[in-house]
């Protein structure tokens, strides 16, 4: 059963924002660690953490990512994932002053719905000791505005020699409900789409957040089809083409590369069970 349970936010902007998306180091490195961050500075510091954390004697869970958190996590981790929840859906819902957009223009930023039949893909990472959780607790639930949330992840590739053999993985996740305060709800796409195409915010432009997740869905699971995502995507592109703004002008600093599903040394045919979740066309990623 979903759990809620979130931060009244507030909208100061922290003195040291720029330095929450660089948390330190987290618990000891697992066989295929990867320790990223967005910041290189800090990239001595995490591995200097990293080797003096001792894992076994940490706290690790699992945290699910499906907007920015799919291409920038801002934490170090020790494993990261591909595969999807279910009983939910992406939306892009959520404005946002602190990331995307200011008060005076709010940005757009995705959330999760609930929907019986819907399932949502993105990926999970490996956390160890607190200093991710309280991270991700000041930039979403404090900054972001979302409710931290358990469900079950389904790994989109689970060997039966790891430990995902087949099962689900319990994950925190992070979803802006209506009762937050900046919670926009359903609109015309071409109207978010335009919003998105014209807003920015201190973490940079709008247009950059959803083409990068949509970047993402496209190299990363190539299986997927998120129609709210992709028509979002087509008609920001064509906003941006009719503004005459290069897409260049949006796109930050490329965010370092993130190795994902490294436990995939063995490919088996996923288990029915599994499959039997998947709609009926043809799956690349899956070749069934
Ligand atoms: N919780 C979602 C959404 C996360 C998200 O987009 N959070 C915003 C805060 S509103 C953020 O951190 N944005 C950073 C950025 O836009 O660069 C996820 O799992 O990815």
């Amino acid at each position: 059963m979903a759990h809620f349970s979130g931060h009244q936010p507030t909208m100061e902007v922290p003195a040291d924002f720029k330095n929450l998306f660089t948390n330190g180091g987290l618990g000891g490195d697992d066989d295929d660690s990867n320790n990223n961050n967005n910041n290189d500075n800090n990239d001595q510091e995490n591995r200097t953490n990293n080797n003096n954390d001792n894992e076994e004697h940490e706290h690790s869970c699992w945290v699910f990512g499906y907007g920015s958190l799919c291409w920038l996590p801002g934490f170090t981790f020790s494993k990261c994932i591909t595969g999807y929840i279910r009983g939910y859906v992406r939306r892009f819902w959520q404005g946002n002053v602190t990331h995307r957009g200011t008060e005076q223009q709010p940005g757009i930023v995705a959330t999760l719905v609930e929907d019986k039949e819907g399932i949502t893909w993105g990926c999970a990472y490996k956390l160890t000791g607190e200093t991710a959780l309280e991270y991700l607790k000041e930039r979403e639930c404090t900054l972001g505005g979302y409710a931290t949330l358990e469900t079950k992840f389904y790994p989109r590739i689970a060997p039966h020699d790891t430990p995902f053999g087949g099962e689900a993985v319990e994950v925190l996740l992070y979803i802006a409900t209506p009762a937050n305060i900046h919670w926009m709800g359903e609109a015309p796409l071409p109207k978010i789409a335009q919003l998105i195409a014209t807003s920015r915010g201190p973490s940079g432009h709008n247009a950059e957040y959803l083409l990068r997740l949509a970047l993402f869905m496209h190299e990363e699971l190539d299986c997927a089809w998120d129609q709210h995502l992709f028509e979002l995507e087509r008609l920001v592109l064509q906003e941006l083409y009719r503004m005459n703004i290069p897409v260049s002008a949006v796109m930050g600093r490329n965010p370092e590369r993130i190795r994902r599903d490294s436990h995939a040394n063995l490919h088996r045919p996923p288990s029915f069970e599994f499959t039997s979740r998947i709609q009926s066309t043809k799956l690349r990623c899956l070749n069934i």
